[in-house]
């Protein structure tokens, strides 16, 4: 497999401010993965994920998502808000189905490019971003959150870095976006054991910014968080965010190739393909029950 093309058709952002040189061409127009809701009067454009029926985050969700920070980065939007469609869940984290059985190379390496370039399209973003966790929040749907720049959550949910538990070890740069919002024992912590914690637990933590009761809350308390920046110049309020985050976007932009592959090995390995395989069985068996 070539990565260097690979990564090529992926964009390699040459500065901190990502050039938006991906060309948006939606794959799946048909199945309107992502809902995209601009307030004209606000500026503020709403992001909702919709993938029926747990957010599950395919190679076609991620590239999907990278066209629609490519627009919102145009039509310089004053801010957004990352939210869920799906009953109950924000997202599920990486959909299974492309980890396990064996998945092919060429497809794997294509969807974990196109997940490298979903979090540094958001992670980088130069306007502001608030994750609303309107539901579990487990995983790669965690990943999601915690790129954003504040989070509000629905009461009674889950969110956390549940990979070890599954088999997965978390990558470098997942890892340097939960320590950029918990402190460094929390991280760690939470990382190694894999727990998901309850909105009230991710809030006492510092995991969460805000706990809301409904979208109207979220809304509005996300409209007072963009108001903060309202005075600040735009181009430097994006250059201070993708400054501060150098390190941690550097870390992958230099390793991208390398971190695809160790993924890849890790994933193919017997043991590994065992635990997902257990995994995803009795996520499958608990209805059953
Ligand atoms: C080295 C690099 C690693 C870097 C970091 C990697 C980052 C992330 C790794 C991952 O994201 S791995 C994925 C981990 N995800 C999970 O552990 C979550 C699993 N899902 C759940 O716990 C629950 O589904 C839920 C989210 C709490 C929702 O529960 P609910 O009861 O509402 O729905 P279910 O009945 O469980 O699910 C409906 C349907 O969807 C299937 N499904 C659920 N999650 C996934 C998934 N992640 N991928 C694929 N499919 C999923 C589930 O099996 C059900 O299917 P059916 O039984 O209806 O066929």
């Amino acid at each position: 497999m070539n990565f260097s093309r690979l990564i090529k058709n992926c964009s390699i952002p040459s500065r901190w401010l990502l050039a938006n040189n991906i060309r948006y061409q939606s794959s799946s127009a048909a199945q309107n993965l992502i809902q995209v809701d601009i307030n004209e009067e606000t500026g503020v454009s709403v992001v909702s994920l919709n993938r029926k029926p747990v957010n599950s985050l395919s190679l076609e969700l991620f590239k999907d998502f990278c066209g629609v920070m490519d627009d919102l980065e145009r039509e310089k939007v004053r801010g957004m808000v990352l939210k869920s469609s799906c009953d109950n869940v924000f997202s599920s984290g990486l959909d299974i189905t492309e980890l396990y059985p064996n998945p092919s190379e060429e497809r794997f390496e294509a969807f974990w490019l196109w997940f490298q370039e979903s979090w540094l399209k958001l992670y980088a973003s130069s306007f502001p971003t608030v994750a609303f966790v309107n539901g579990h929040a487990p995983a790669g749907g965690c990943v999601f959150a915690i790129s954003c720049e504040y989070r509000l959550m629905l009461p009674y949910y889950k969110i956390g870095l549940n990979e070890a538990p599954v088999g997965i070890v978390a990558t470098e740069w997942v890892m340097n976006s939960l320590r950029a919002v918990l402190p460094g024992k929390n991280a760690e912590r939470l990382l190694t054991s894999g727990r998901l914690l309850d909105t009230q637990e991710a809030f006492d933590i510092g995991l969460i910014d805000q706990i809301v009761n409904n979208e109207e809350e979220a809304m509005a308390r996300s409209e007072e968080f963009f108001a903060t920046f309202d005075n600040v110049p735009k181009l430097a309020r994006a250059l201070t965010k993708q400054v501060y985050r150098k390190n941690d976007l550097n870390q992958l932009i230099k390793n991208r190739s390398s971190d695809a592959k160790q993924f890849l090995n890790h994933i193919l390995r017997p043991e590994t393909q065992k635990i997902i395989g257990s995994y995803f069985k009795s996520l499958k068996d608990r209805k059953k029950d």
